[in-house]
């Protein structure tokens, strides 16, 4: 059960949720998306409570689950077109930015696991939304798809967005803060260095969280 929790973020942050299986991550997250709403307590966006304009909140939010949700008959390319916003980002800059471009025209059922989910990064990228909100983004990534999601993290922290991720393991971020849901394993497992707040994989050798 998700209870008592507290976070606020400014403009460039970055927040890593931990803690262990069914700790509540993944409802922190939908229920920072508008996707689902709290039993008790406000989310607010500058002061105002986004229960005041749902639509407005939608806009500002892009959403990474657990499901990429692809369609599978459709290339990669036109699956990013429909979620792209009218007036939207860069087409070929987000392909660019996960690797993709080479697979743009492939129907997504024929993509891996990984691929998809470099897919569904993109989707987030041309949403130009200025709160990310991804649930264990490096899900299915290669070691070099790591680093690319790392750098489209901090470009989108450089220009003013918010991130907020759940993850189970390191992920190369700089000045990230850390929420640890109650039932995280005891401190001295952590694998984040809470002086530094830097992380890098290799930083991860044998711990779990
Ligand atoms: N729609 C739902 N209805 C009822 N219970 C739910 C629902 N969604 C999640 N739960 C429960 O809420 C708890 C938190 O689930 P959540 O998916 O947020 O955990 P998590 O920390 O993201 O876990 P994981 O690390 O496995 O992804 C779990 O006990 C889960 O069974």
């Amino acid at each position: 059960m998700l209870d008592d929790v507290s976070l606020s973020l400014h403009a460039g942050e970055a927040m890593l949720l931990t803690g262990p299986n069914g700790a509540g991550k993944s409802t922190l997250l939908r229920v920072l998306a508008g996707l689902r709403r709290p039993d008790g307590g406000a989310l607010l966006w500058d002061g105002v409570p986004i229960a005041e304009d749902r639509t407005a909140h939608a806009t500002r939010v892009a959403y990474l689950g657990h499901q990429d949700a692809l369609k599978p008959s459709l290339s990669v390319v036109e699956n990013l077109h429909l979620f792209a916003r009218a007036g939207g980002g860069d087409m070929t800059a987000a392909l660019k930015a996960v690797d993709l471009l080479p697979l743009a025209d492939l129907p997504a059922r024929l993509l891996s696991a990984g691929q998809k989910r470099r897919a569904a990064l993109a989707r987030v990228l041309l949403a130009q939304a200025p709160l990310w909100l991804l649930d264990e983004p490096s899900l299915g990534l290669d070691a070099n798809a790591i680093v690319l999601l790392g750098e489209a993290i901090a470009r989108h922290r450089a220009g003013g967005g918010v991130v907020i991720a759940t993850t189970h393991v390191p992920l190369p971020l700089e000045d990230v803060r850390h929420l640890a849901l109650p039932g995280a394993p005891d401190p001295a497992d952590r694998w984040w260095d809470e002086e530094s707040s830097a992380l890098s994989p290799s930083d991860h050798e044998g711990a779990s969280a």
